[in-house]
């Protein structure tokens, strides 16, 4: 069922004292293309620079490639109520994407909507940044102070895109509404091929957008996390203000015994002795219309 507004909620929950950030929205500066914003969803946990990175390939696709204009980027923390291995609470990932956004001096905003919250279907997240930014603000100015309502579009590396082909992880009602309604730019990810991760998506195509990764670069949280745990450097893998914070707060010290015991693949993700044999957990409560805490699909 979806809203009057076509959302697949009829009511946004809000946190407390909560406050869309939209102070970094900007001027649409050529009035004959289509203001978009970027939505990255996932752990941050900790954001690293290839989660910044992405927002730069993106722009520099869509300049080259597009008839779009980004005016606004965003990071969406999911909620701790996610559970997934490694998932620091939302205070922490949500302290330090903000230091990230800061140390990088840009447009990056922040948005703790979802973080501070139960669980949110990607579907919901999207239409909650819709409703923000064309309902509530009335969309953004051109340089004529034109109002022009913005395409909210999700921008994801290709290990999140093949998800999308799992059965049981994305419900097809929500996939039509994140594919369909909105879109995604997808950012190449070492181990998690482009035509694979789309195979599967084929009916939404138009509005899928590929982009290459030109230097190769696979950081990842897991990563960070396993170094930190060894006590290896992960200096100039993350903003120094970021590292700083870790350091300050003793993050990433100490995880539950199984990923202590962790072991990096080929793929660069961590592999717990005990998940090779537990059987993929498919994410029931994320497909269902409560509002309940999925199983992350990695656990
Ligand atoms: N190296 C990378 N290349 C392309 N996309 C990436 C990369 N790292 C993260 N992403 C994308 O960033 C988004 C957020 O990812 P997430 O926070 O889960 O990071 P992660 O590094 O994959 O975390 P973890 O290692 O804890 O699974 C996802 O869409 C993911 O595909
Ligand atoms: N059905 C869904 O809406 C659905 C399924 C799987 C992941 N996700 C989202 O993808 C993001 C990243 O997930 P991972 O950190 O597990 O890669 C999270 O924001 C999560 O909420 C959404």
């Amino acid at each position: 069922m979806t809203s009057p507004a076509g959302y697949v909620t009829e009511a946004f929950t809000n946190p407390p004292n909560y406050n869309f950030p939209h102070d970094r929205l900007e001027t649409l500066r050529d009035a004959s293309k289509t203001p978009v914003v970027l939505v990255a969803c996932g752990s941050f946990s900790p954001v690293t620079y290839l989660h910044l990175r992405m927002f730069e390939m993106a722009k520099d696709y869509i300049r080259h490639n597009t008839e779009f204009e980004v005016v606004g980027i965003y990071l969406s923390p999911v909620s701790d109520m996610y559970k997934k291995p490694g998932l620091l609470n939302a205070h922490h990932r949500v302290n330090m994407c903000n230091l990230a956004a800061q140390d990088s001096g840009g447009s990056l905003m922040i948005d703790p909507w979802e973080a501070f919250q139960a669980y949110q279907r990607t579907a919901i997240v999207l239409d909650h940044f819709d409703y923000e930014i064309n309902t509530v603000l009335g969309g953004i100015s051109t340089q004529d102070g034109e109002h022009r309502k913005v395409r909210v579009m999700l921008l994801a590396g290709s290990d999140l895109i093949s998800t999308m082909s799992e059965p049981g992880v994305w419900s097809y009602s929500d996939l039509e509404h994140i594919l369909g309604r909105y879109g995604v730019f997808i950012i190449e990810r070492a181990g998690s091929g482009m035509d694979q991760a789309t195979d599967n998506l084929a009916k939404w195509r138009h509005n899928i957008y590929m982009i290459s990764q030109l230097i190769q670069n696979d950081v990842s949280s897991t990563k960070v996390r396993l170094f930190l745990r060894r006590g290896l450097s992960v200096r100039y893998l993350l903003p120094n203000s970021v590292v700083d914070y870790i350091e300050e707060n003793g993050l990433y010290q100490d995880e539950s015994a199984a990923n202590a015991n962790a072991s990096l693949s080929e793929k660069g993700k961590e592999k717990e002795a005990s998940s090779s044999t537990a059987p993929l957990k498919k994410e029931p409560a994320a497909l269902s219309t409560s509002r309940e805490s999925p199983t992350c699909r990695k656990c």
